[in-house]
């Protein structure tokens, strides 16, 4: 009798059945405004972007290679929103460990590691993320430090203190805050950073808007208010270090979107939100003490 070995690695069943339900939504998703950004360069986002849109470089609408431009443009300012994560983390040293909590494709991941040479592990409810990302990883011969696996970011298999930084870039909607705050603040050494960048409903607004509750919907999410972040991270030993409003640096991506033909429909519910206040693109950088 002949044993086999299987290749797979072990899927834990989800911990509840809403993230159930989100791993089939990543594990179906195939959107093209995600693919054919991607493809520009091989960096696979699921985040927005940020910064002024280069309209030298995006030329004339008339001209046949305006459409390949403006990917190339939308592209360009999801990877500096991942810069801008990036630039928060502080000093991290070859030999340290960094956590990617909700790490999609591992776009975020694979920069981290080339800015920073240090390993990198990420967590996503997805097979076909993590599949996609340690792919990526082979053929860019860094499987050895760049790392995806399917796991709940609520209960990672890190040993506590063990990462110098880690991160949530659009992920932190999927999941309790405070239990969430608690396990970064458990894999982190004290001295860590944490860095979030989220779209979160303003309190200043009252309550979430007909917008939020639109992008929610969209992306089967739940969505959290600024307060909230605020406080679970105080209640968790993470003390915020920088508090920066993103929304007016995320509204030209968005309004370059919108006249793409990669549009999904979900366009003009950020663009509402971010103008009339009540939702607001924020990036949270907190050290663990
Ligand atoms: C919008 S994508 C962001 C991906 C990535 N951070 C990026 O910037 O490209 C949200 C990610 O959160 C992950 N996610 C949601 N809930 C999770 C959970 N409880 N544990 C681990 N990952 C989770 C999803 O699997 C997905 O990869
Ligand atoms: C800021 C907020 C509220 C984000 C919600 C999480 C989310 C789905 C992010 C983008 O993913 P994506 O890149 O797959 O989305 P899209 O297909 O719209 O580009
Ligand atoms: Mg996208």
């Amino acid at each position: 009798m002949t044993s086999t070995v299987s290749t797979t690695p072990f899927i834990p069943a989800p911990a509840t059945p809403y993230q159930g339900d989100i791993a089939r939504y990543w594990n179906e998703e195939a959107r093209p405004v995600n693919l054919r950004l991607g493809d520009v360069d091989g960096l696979y986002h699921h985040h927005y972007g940020i910064g002024a849109v280069d309209h030298a470089a995006l030329g004339d609408t008339a001209d046949s290679e305006y459409e390949k431009k403006l990917v190339a443009e939308l592209h360009r300012l999801e990877s500096a929103q991942a810069e801008l994560l990036l630039d928060h983390l502080g000093a991290i040293g070859r030999d340290d460990m960094l956590v990617d909590a909700g790490c999609g494709r591992g776009g975020s991941m694979v920069m981290a590691h080339q800015r920073f040479g240090c390993k990198v592990e990420g967590v996503t409810l997805s097979a076909k993320q993590a599949d996609f990302g340690n792919n990526r990883a082979r053929e860019l011969g860094i499987e050895e430090s760049v790392h995806s696996r399917v796991c709940n970011m609520l209960d990672m298999p890190f040993e506590t203190g063990q990462a110098a930084g880690s991160w949530n870039n659009e992920s932190s909607m999927y999941v309790d805050l405070h239990d969430l705050m608690a396990e970064h603040s458990r894999v982190l050494a004290v001295g860590g950073r944490y860095v979030t960048i989220t779209g979160c409903w303003n309190p200043r607004y009252g309550q979430p808007s007909k917008w939020v509750s639109q992008i929610n919907a969209h992306f089967e999410c739940n969505i959290h208010s600024r307060r909230e972040y605020l406080r679970a991270m105080a209640d968790n030993r993470l003390v915020p270090q920088a508090v920066i409003d993103l929304t007016p640096d995320t509204l030209p991506y968005w309004e370059l979107r919108a006249t793409s033909s990669l549009v999904t429909g979900i366009e003009e519910a950020f663009i509402e939100s971010y103008r009339d206040g009540s939702f607001q693109y924020v990036l949270i950088a907190a050290d663990r003490v």
